[in-house]
Formats: C-alpha cells, structure tokens, sequence
C-alpha cells in the first residue's frame, strides 16, 4: 500500500507518566505530539528509558493517558466506551512484542495461538474455516503448515516472532504497534523479519508503528523516523534526513553509537558524545525547521538549525562536483 496522504492516528500532546504527583513521579512520556499516515512504517527510536514503548502501550489503550489525545481514523480512542466499538478497535490495532516466547503461551498449540483472536472475534464460521484460515497464515509468514500441531519450544527464535506476526494478522488489522520486534534475535535473523513485515505491509495494508533502540534497522523500514529521549520527541523527519542531515545533537550522538558492518571503519571512528545544541530558554517545542523535518528546541535555536541543514546540501553538492 502506497503511503495515503490520509493521516491514521494523531499523538496530540500525549503525557503518560507514572506515580503522578507522588515523589516517585515518572514522566515517561511528556507531552509528545506526532501522526502517522495509512500505509505508512513510521520508526520511534531512542535509548532504553526514553519512553517509547510507554508510547505504544498508551496508543493500544494499554494506558489511560495523564493528558492529550490519541486519535485513531478520526476517534479518540480513550473515549471509545460501547463494547462492540472496543472490541473492532482491538481488532484493527493490533501489538507484536519483542519476546515472542515470553507472549506464546507453552501450553497451547501454534494452532490455537494463531486463532486466539479468530475464536475472541468470531471470525471463522466452523473449524474447517478456522483451521484453513490458520494454515493460510502460516504460509503468510513463512512457516510450513505442519506446524500447526507444534508447541512454542519447538521454534526458533525467529520462527517464534513469524508467529507472533501471525498472530497478530489474524484479525486483520489495520495498525499494528511493533515493539522491538528483532531486538532480540540474532543479527542474521533480524533482516528476515524485517524483509517479512515490509513484504507484509504492502500485502495486508497495514501501517506501523516500528519502536526501536537500534537504528541499524530502523532506517531500512521506516519511512519516517521520530527519535525519543527522556519522555520528548527531539526530532521528527524522513528516514533519510535523520540519518543524512541530522540536526539535534542527541540524535547525532545516537547515530555515532551505531554498529558499522565494516571492522576497520569501526574500529576508528569516533562516538559523537551528547552536547546538547539546543538552548534552554522555556519555549521548546517541536518546530519544523524545513518543510517536514521537525527538532524539539527554542525560537532562538531555529536560524542556526536552518544554517546546519543548509550546510548538508552545501557538502552534497560539493561531493557530487
Ligand atoms: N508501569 C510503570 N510504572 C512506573 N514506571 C514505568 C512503568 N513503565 C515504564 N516506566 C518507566 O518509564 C520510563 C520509560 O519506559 P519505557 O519502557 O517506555 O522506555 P523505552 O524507551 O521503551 O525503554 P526500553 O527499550 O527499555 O523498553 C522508564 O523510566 C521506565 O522505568
């Protein structure tokens, strides 16, 4: 599916934070504004603590928001109160987690794990449909259908996060949350799922919500990438400018902490350490610095923002003469 112009889910000012008002206060998410696109694989990126499977959680209704608004297909969907309502908008967004085997039930058979939400949505009319419906999905993700009759310990690791997705699938949904969904699979296993749930995105027409900690990968999915730190998104562009023309100071830091494929090149480059551009002056916000590419920072930090991103074409254009 082609990207729509049609936003999908609106983030207005979003605060989640925990023990509010308590000394043990946590503002795990503060005041985080952002939409996504139908079609679109939209990557939130940030180290461990930022926030941002608080901010997944909180969009799947996990959470019921300290303040703001999340809008999905024009509803707020913290309002949504009517069963019947609550149950479609638990089958059109749907999660994958990032330890598939601690979300697999070890009792049950793939089989059952697979129409878990078959059965809760009653979208098959008799077993036959069931069953066909689950072999179907099997073969969606990769798997061979005689693993129907198997049990979680019997996958690997990667073949566990195929049934997650398939799960997931099931109820045909329109959004589904990824939280670190290859995190914990090995490096060589991590490219095939992406490979699957791109191939996938177009196939189901799907949109995502790809949260992440290591942007090796993210860059290849996303198509637009927010980058989180301590409860705020800093930066807000397409996939190719956060990486090309990277403005705030953390996202460059983070993008220095990236793994190279290439040993020699790694082991001599420098990690860029934080030292924050942006100033403190009381009104940071996320402000667009050119057409979409948002940084989280002052009035008066605009025009020597506006300067870097100028100065990436400058040498671009120096590389290519
Ligand atoms: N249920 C909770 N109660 C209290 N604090 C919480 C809760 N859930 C998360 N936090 C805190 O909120 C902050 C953000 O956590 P979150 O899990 O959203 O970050 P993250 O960026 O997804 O990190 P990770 O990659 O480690 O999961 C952390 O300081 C975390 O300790």
């Amino acid at each position: 599916m082609a990207i729509s112009d049609e936003k999908i889910l609106e983030v207005k000012n979003l605060k989640q934070y925990f023990n509010a008002g308590t000394k043990n206060e946590v503002r795990a998410v503060d005041d985080i504004t952002f939409d996504i696109y139908k079609g679109e694989t939209f990557g939130l990126v940030g180290e461990s603590g930022s926030g941002k499977s608080t901010t997944g959680r909180s969009i799947i209704r996990l959470y019921n928001p300290t303040a703001g608004e999340i809008d999905f297909e024009g509803t707020k969907v913290n309002e949504i109160s009517s069963k019947k309502d609550l149950l479609q908008f638990r089958r059109d967004m749907q999660m994958i987690y990032q330890d598939p085997y601690a979300s697999l039930n070890p009792k049950m058979k793939i089989r059952d794990i697979i129409a878990e939400g078959i059965d809760i949505h009653g979208l098959a009319a008799s077993k036959k449909e069931r069953n066909d419906r689950v072999i179907e999905l099997l073969q969606l993700v990769g798997l061979n259908p005689d693993h129907a009759s198997r049990y979680p310990h019997e996958f690997s690791g990667g073949q566990r996060q195929r049934i997650g997705i398939a799960r997931a699938l099931a109820v045909k949904p329109k959004f589904i949350v990824a939280d670190e969904p290859i995190s914990a699979l090995d490096v060589s296993i991590q490219a095939q799922v992406v490979n699957l749930l791109m191939e996938l995105q177009a196939s189901q027409d799907l949109t995502f919500l790809f949260i992440a900690h290591d942007l090796s990968m993210v860059k290849y999915i996303s198509d637009r990438i927010g980058v989180m730190n301590a409860g705020k998104l800093l930066e807000l562009a397409p996939a190719e400018d956060v990486y090309n023309r990277p403005l705030h100071a953390y996202t460059e830091s983070l993008l220095s902490a990236v793994p190279l494929p290439d040993p020699e090149y790694e082991r001599n480059r420098k990690r860029t350490a934080y030292v924050p551009n942006i100033s403190n002056n009381g009104d940071e916000k996320l402000r667009e610095i050119v057409p979409g590419h948002f940084v989280y920072c002052s009035e008066s930090d605009v025009a020597a923002l506006r300067k870097k991103e100028a100065s990436y074409h400058e040498k671009e254009t120096s590389v290519k003469s």
